[in-house]
């Protein structure tokens, strides 16, 4: 088993979250918040900042970025887990814009598509939308089926 190290970032606001359409790539055609791979010569939260700017337009400081969460995906017949660290951030700079990559839109809290995301998004954003923290696992045959999973609120990353 090898990992691949990536990272996640949902910007909110009191009553909306930003997301991005993915139109190319892993986990296209699905909405998420905005991320990638953790290059080697940089750290995860660099990343982080990076991906976003790239994928959004929008620029976040370090010292407004916080971890939320931190995901292990195992897909089945693939060596690779995924260890996928999620952030949010509420303070940003910049006019979000849409990229080669990622098609950004502001959803109501009430309004966010989980039909049309990774299923585990559906088990873990109330968690972030509540303001806890959390460690997950999940296990995928193909990309739209959970065979098992675990999820757990911890104290702080
Ligand atoms: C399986 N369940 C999942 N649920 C929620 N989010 C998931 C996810 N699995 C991956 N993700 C996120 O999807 C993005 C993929 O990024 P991905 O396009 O592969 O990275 P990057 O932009 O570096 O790639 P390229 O440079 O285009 O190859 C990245 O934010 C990652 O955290």
């Amino acid at each position: 088993m090898s990992r691949k190290v990536l990272t996640l970032v949902l910007i909110r606001k009191p009553n909306e979250v930003l997301l991005g359409y993915k139109k190319r790539g892993f986990g296209s055609n699905k909405w998420n918040g905005f991320g990638g791979k953790v290059e080697d010569n940089e750290s995860i939260c660099e990343a982080a900042i990076r991906e976003l700017r790239e994928e959004s337009g929008l620029v976040v400081s370090p010292a407004n970025l916080q971890q939320v969460g931190m995901i292990n995906f195992e897909f089945v017949g693939d060596p690779i887990i995924l260890e996928v660290h999620v952030f949010t951030s509420a303070m940003y700079e910049g006019q979000h814009f849409e990229t080669e990559e990622m098609m950004p839109k502001w959803f109501k809290l009430q309004d966010i598509p989980f039909h049309e995301m990774w299923a585990d998004d559906r088990l873990w954003f109330p968690l972030f939308l509540s303001g806890k923290k959390f460690q997950g696992y999940f296990l995928f045959q193909g990309h739209d089926v959970i065979l098992k999973h675990t999820l757990n609120t911890v104290e702080h990353f």
